[in-house]
């Protein structure tokens, strides 16, 4: 990061908003992404890419048809991977990795996304060493290119009803797979369509009669040198998305296509050449990596909100529109207190995504740790930390990019602003590695040990808890909140407030499905007529954790010049959601309508005091022009002028009269002046 993000011929405005802020940028900066060590080899990174002319990104991609685009993402791809390892630490995915990757690739995936993302840790936890030796090589190399093959046209949420089936046949011990219906063919796949000549495939395992439920496969799809279809496998893109168009998503199908015993994956389970079915430790160690990427998809989905919050701060800090005082100039549309209310929210809410993706990659990291010892005691727990995040972390950055969208007037809606790039990107998330809904039920379900086992032995006495559930058998408080103001309000007693809203909300979903259980004929229906408020429950439950890992995280923070500014965000995160929370905090008079009301007064006098310092804020975020992309959000606030230059070099303007005027409006024209 720079010394001064200030320099000659930049927005007055802007400048003006850099001067005044209370805070060195760089003192935030550093604490935000975890010190000062890492925003140097930030800088270092980016200057890397900056330099190395493969790595420049002359075409404007929301300029580009389907396919030019998917051509320029795969040549972006094929350049970032080949410099890689001269300029980050490969192994560092969650930290250099990503940040690497959003350079140079910016909101889209490409024809390599599934082989790092998915492929290269499902290779690294779930293939055995005589497989890791024969394919590790070549992923890391890159001769072959790889994608996740798991969903099916008929389902993507229900695994244990995926149709594509393996049988295993002793006598030349190969799995015959095969695609028995339409619906048994596998769709989204990034990267599959055009790009992949291997994939990891989901598939049902039969041998010797037996049904063992869904195991992966490495497969190989097309010839190592034609990179035609093999013969057996019908393999193309499923066409345009909302966004990724960039990614070549694709679908497949197979005819009895033999391929060898040991292309399953046998670190886990195993097939014997008999045909011998051995289980594995854990019965979902095959899902390992979708647990990656939901674990890596949070810092994600932070880093899309604070970009989306950057443009429209920085936008909002040099558009001037309305007057507030009669006849005393047009105000900075910062400066409406809706305005602020509309954006300051995302802020805190980046940080908070933040701080939770370094909690979920601590864990996952030991759990991978655990699971190459075959100690599966962690696993659930992060499958619940994950699945619950993911849910509300995505559902939140959508919403977020979307007010800061709104909060730009027209020129959010513009590509220019890169907003359409952000959400069309960020959204995805909501539903990959899961649709929200099914991941909150998880949670409820069995995440977090199961936040419905733990109400039952709860009650029961028998409770064993781990550190992010041990609040749930906490007894829920008589007295109101201790909240009094926003001055006095600690750290925990908002967490306490949190605690008390899931507790609230976990004891009542699970009363209503024992009294369910009582009405309706199986349990499963009492499950399905409970699912509302599980899923709120689940909700509660991660807000509550993204709250209180907030103030652990801050509570690090001992420097004066920052602490206030990350206090007054973390506050800001938390009233925020108990004035958008209402009901939950209200119950049983936990919340008096006057508490609430001063819970507003609260949000006001926060936004007044983040004001002079939003700008160097999201400063702080150390976006570069490069990654933001976006004419709105220019670290120089010259956003007219460039806007302008933005639409000129539109290849629609290249030349002054278009084809369709020549095709269409002007017979149409010519005609109806011939009706005068
Ligand atoms: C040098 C190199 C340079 C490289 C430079 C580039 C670097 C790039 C770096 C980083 C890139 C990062 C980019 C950011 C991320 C963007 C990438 C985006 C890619 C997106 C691609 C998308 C892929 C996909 O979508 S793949 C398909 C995903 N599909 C799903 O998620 C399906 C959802 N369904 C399920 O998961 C499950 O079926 C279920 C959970 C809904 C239900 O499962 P079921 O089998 O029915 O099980 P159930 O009976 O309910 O539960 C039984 C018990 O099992 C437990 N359990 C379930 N799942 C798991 C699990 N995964 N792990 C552990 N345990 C699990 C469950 O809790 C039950 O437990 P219990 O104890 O018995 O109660
Ligand atoms: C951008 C993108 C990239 C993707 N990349 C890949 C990839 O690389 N590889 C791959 O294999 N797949 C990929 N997918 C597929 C993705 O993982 C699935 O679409 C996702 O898991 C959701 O499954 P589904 O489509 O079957 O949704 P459905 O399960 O059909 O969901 C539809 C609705 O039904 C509800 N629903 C379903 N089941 C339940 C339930 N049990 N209880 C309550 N409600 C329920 C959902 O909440 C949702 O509202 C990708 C998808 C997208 C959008």
């Amino acid at each position: 990061m720079e010394d001064t993000l200030i320099r000659e011929g930049d927005n007055l405005d802007i400048t003006k908003e850099r001067r005044n802020a209370t805070f060195r940028v760089k003192k935030l900066a550093a604490f935000i992404h975890g010190g000062e060590e890492i925003v140097r080899r930030r800088k270092e990174i980016y200057d890397a890419v900056e330099r190395e002319p493969r790595l420049k990104n002359s075409v404007p991609i929301e300029f580009l048809a389907r396919e030019e685009r998917h051509e320029e993402q795969a040549r972006r791809a094929v350049a970032m991977t080949d410099v890689a390892t001269d300029i980050i630490d490969g192994s560092d995915m969650f930290g250099e990795g990503i940040y690497y990757q959003s350079l140079i690739m910016g909101r889209d995936l490409h024809s390599l996304s599934l082989h790092y993302s998915m492929v290269l840790p499902a290779i690294q936890n779930q293939a055995d060493d005589e497989q890791l030796d024969e394919w590790l090589g070549p992923i890391i190399s890159r001769s072959l290119i790889s994608t996740y093959a798991q969903t099916e046209l008929g389902h993507g949420t229900n695994l244990s009803k995926l149709e594509t089936t393996a049988t295993y046949d002793p006598k030349t011990q190969e799995f015959i797979l095969h695609s028995p219906t339409i619906t048994a063919t596998k769709w989204w796949p990034g990267a599959l369509g055009k790009s992949s000549n291997y994939a990891i495939v989901m598939a049902q395992l039969y041998t010797n009669g037996k049904w063992h439920g869904p195991h992966p496969f490495f497969v190989q799809l097309r010839d190592a040198e034609t990179h035609m279809p093999l013969k057996g496998v019908t393999v193309g893109d499923i066409g345009p998305k909302l966004g990724i168009n960039g990614s070549d998503n694709g679908f497949l199908r197979f005819n009895n296509f033999r391929i060898p015993r040991k292309t399953m994956f046998m670190k886990n389970a195993k097939v014997l050449p008999d045909g011998t079915y051995v289980p594995p430790k854990h019965a979902k160690l095959g899902f390992g990596a979708m647990v990656f990427v939901r674990s890596i998809m949070i810092k994600d989905q932070s880093m899309q909100l604070g970009s989306a919050i950057t443009i429209a701060v920085r936008y909002s800090a040099i558009r001037r529109q309305g007057e507030i005082v009669p006849n005393s100039g047009e105000v900075q549309i910062l400066d409406y207190q809706t305005q602020q209310l509309r954006l300051f929210p995302q802020i805190s809410r980046t940080l908070a995504f933040l701080f939770a993706a370094y909690e979920v990659k601590d864990l996952y990291l030991r759990v991978t740790t655990q699971l190459q010892e075959g100690n599966t005691e962690l696993l659930p727990e992060l499958h619940g930390l994950s699945s619950g995040l993911k849910s509300v972390v995505s559902w939140e950055t959508a919403q977020g990019i979307e007010q800061c969208r709104l909060a730009c007037g027209g020129h959010g809606y513009s590509q220019a602003s890169a907003f359409p790039e952000i959400y069309s990107y960020a959204v995805g998330g909501c539903t990959y590695e899961g649709e929200n809904i099914v991941m909150l039920l998880q949670v409820a379900r069995q995440a977090f040990l199961g936040l419905v086992k733990i109400v039952s032995s709860i009650r029961a006495g028998t409770a064993k808890l781990s550190l992010l559930t041990s609040y749930i058998a906490e007894k829920q408080p008589k007295t109101r909140s201790k909240f009094t103001c926003v001055e006095n309000v600690s750290a925990e007693d908002l967490i306490a407030d949190f605690e008390y809203a899931a507790r609230e909300q976990i004891f009542y979903a699970y009363d209503l499905l024992k009294k369910n259980e009582t009405l309706y004929s199986t349990p499963e229906e009492a499950w399905n007529k409970t699912g509302i408020e599980l899923c709120k429950a689940s909700r509660l439950h991660v807000k509550a954790f993204l709250v209180r890992n907030y103030f652990n995280y801050v509570s690090k923070c001992n420097d004066s010049e920052i602490r206030p500014i990350l206090d007054q965000l973390g506050k800001l995160y938390a009233l925020d959601g108990i004035s958008g929370g209402g009901v939950w905090f209200t119950r049983r008079g936990y919340y008096s309508d006057d508490q609430m009301a001063t819970v507003r007064q609260g949000i006001y006098s926060l936004l007044e005091k983040i004001r002079p310092n939003a700008v160097a804020i999201v400063d702080a975020f150390d976006f570069s022009d490069r990654e933001l992309q976006s004419v709105l959000g220019r670290r120089d606030g010259n956003v007219y002028e460039n806007l302008l230059k933005w639409a000129q070099q539109n290849p629609m303007n290249r030349s002054e009269i278009s084809t369709a005027y020549i095709k269409h409006l002007k017979p149409m024209m010519t005609e109806g002046k011939s009706k005068l």
